[in-house]
């Protein structure tokens, strides 16, 4: 009598996985896990946070894997010559993004600047973000929001001092970021005391709140079924969430559009006296001479990329680095002599002092290494074969580099997980190659690592400038009391 038939579904499996692994290894691709399940790949041996499951699976299989996650092949490299081959070498191949859901909803169909494919739309949005906004020209002229927004902060922690309030300093460099960023965007400011509009202020944390909660990869991308079946409802979310967020940035370019026209310019260079234009305002200028490709829907899809992409990962490397500060006090006491002797007692620290302040670009650099605020960059795509590490990986390989894991590997770091920002000085650019890569490398590199290091460095600046043994009672979130430098005192009536 024949066996019942669901007596072989362990067999198939079985068939399954060995004719994988033998097909694998025929065709050169890169080491994986030997249990490659069906429908679901290598996901079993995913635990959050992902970085550090990826960095133990390279530990037993080598710097260069590939793992499937899902319906995805993924390649995970974790050494700097991996990297750098990929970022190199392979940099054109490897410059697409993979079409996850967060960029079809919230990319406006993968044609925002952080989710579009490598080509001339890229290449125009990239150049429009570099030269009209990022430039080092531009970010002068949105200067005086950034200390307005510091100075602003400053403010309130010594109101919190002298009350011997405990602070979040979470939520503070939160804030004080999103309000640094708005305000260069649209001259709006939603967090804190002196908001502009009560109401719009709460809608936009609304939007930013969820933006942050669903924007982040979801199962759905890597295993059709839940997303054909809307387990979760994780798309119609979105779906929604953008349409909030078109609204919310449409009616902030009228707004820009309004101020425009009052000081009876056409859309050109003239702003008013004592005015910053924001960067909106800039991109009108542009629509100005070139309404057709300078549309509204640009304007907006360039601003929503950077209100997300640049106010999380500086206040998270902000607030990173002064807990880092404040369980190491002599690293402390060191950058707070270098700010006194450079500076001295009868002025504020400026952002354009950052670069006579070699140990404090050390304290960031080390802290970037410690915690990256990306720590697996953003995925890319490769758009067609290549070879990594003498493996051959195929077109449409998601890929994942480990950043965290190569700064965190002893291999290239001595004493790899301790707080040492001595190890950078004297190193040219503060930078070792592709042994620290906090903002990526090649082509899809951050645009807005000079603004990152201007508002973080400066940001953090000025807290060791002014606040002396800030006591952290709470290491989760960083809660901490500051007090005022006697020495700071004096410049307090300077904010
Ligand atoms: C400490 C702060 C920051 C860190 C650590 C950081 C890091 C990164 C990383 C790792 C990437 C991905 C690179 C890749 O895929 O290879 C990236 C992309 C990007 N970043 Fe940043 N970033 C920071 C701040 C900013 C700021 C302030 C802005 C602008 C306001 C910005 C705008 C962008 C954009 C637009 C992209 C996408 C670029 C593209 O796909 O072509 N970032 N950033």
């Amino acid at each position: 009598m024949a066996a019942p038939w669901f007596l072989y579904i362990p067999l198939i499996f079985a068939l399954y996985i060995f004719t994988q692994h033998f097909f694998h290894k025929l065709r050169n691709l890169p080491p994986a896990p030997f249990l490659n399940l069906p429908f679901i790949g290598h996901l079993y041996l995913i635990k959050k946070p992902l970085y550090r499951s990826l960095a133990k699976i390279s530990g037993r299989y080598g710097p260069v894997v590939l793992l499937q996650f899902g319906s995805r092949r993924v390649l995970v490299v974790s050494s700097p010559s991996a990297a750098e081959e990929c970022l190199t070498k392979n940099d054109v191949v490897f410059a697409n993004r993979p079409h996850l859901l967060a960029g079809k909803h919230l990319g406006n169909n993968y044609t925002s600047l952080a989710w579009t494919s490598y080509g001339d739309h890229w290449r125009n949005l990239r150049k429009i973000s570099s030269i009209e906004i990022l430039s080092t020209n531009r970010l002068q002229m949105l200067h005086r929001i950034r200390v307005d927004e510091v100075k602003s902060t400053i403010r309130a922690l010594n109101r919190a001092s002298e009350q011997r309030r405990v602070v979040d300093m979470k939520t503070v460099f939160f804030e004080l970021t999103m309000n640094a960023v708005m305000r260069m965007i649209a001259g709006k400011r939603y967090y804190g005391e002196n908001v502009d509009d009560v109401e719009e202020a709460r809608l936009f944390r609304e939007i930013v709140r969820d933006t942050f909660r669903l924007g982040t990869s979801n199962m759905g991308d890597f295993l059709p079924v839940i997303r054909w079946l809307g387990v979760g409802g994780v798309e119609k979310a979105l779906v929604e969430l953008q349409r909030k967020r078109e609204a919310f940035m449409q009616e902030l370019v009228e707004g820009c559009k309004r101020r425009f026209k009052s000081y009876g310019g056409d859309g050109g260079e003239v702003v008013a006296e004592g005015q910053t234009k924001t960067m909106i305002e800039m991109l009108l200028a542009l629509q100005a001479k070139e309404p057709d490709y300078h549309t509204d829907a640009l304007i907006r899809s360039l601003m929503l990329v950077l209100l997300i992409a640049g106010t999380d990962t500086s206040a998270g490397t902000m607030e990173w680095a002064l807990s880092l500060l404040l369980n190491h006090p002599h690293v402390l006491k060191k950058a707070q002599l270098e700010i006194d002797n450079h500076i001295g007692h009868d002025r504020l620290i400026d952002e354009s002092d950052i670069a006579e302040l070699p140990y404090l670009r050390c304290i960031l650099n080390e802290t970037l290494r410690l915690y990256p605020a990306g720590p697996l960059l953003v995925p890319h795509e490769s758009s067609e074969q290549c070879t990594v590490g003498g493996y051959r990986v195929p077109a449409g390989t998601m890929l994942l580099v480990n950043v965290w894991a190569i700064h965190n590997d002893p291999k290239n770091w001595e004493d790899a997980r301790e707080f040492k920002p001595e190890r950078f000085e004297g190193l040219e650019g503060n930078r070792d190659g592709f042994k620290l890569m906090p903002f990526g490398s090649g082509r899809r590199g951050c645009p807005g690592e000079a603004l990152a290091v201007r508002m973080v460095g400066f940001g953090l600046g000025s807290m060791i400038q002014f606040f002396l043994g800030l006591s952290m009672p709470k290491a989760e979130p960083l809660m901490a009391y500051c007090r005022v430098r006697p020495v700071a005192a004096k410049l307090l009536s300077q904010i």
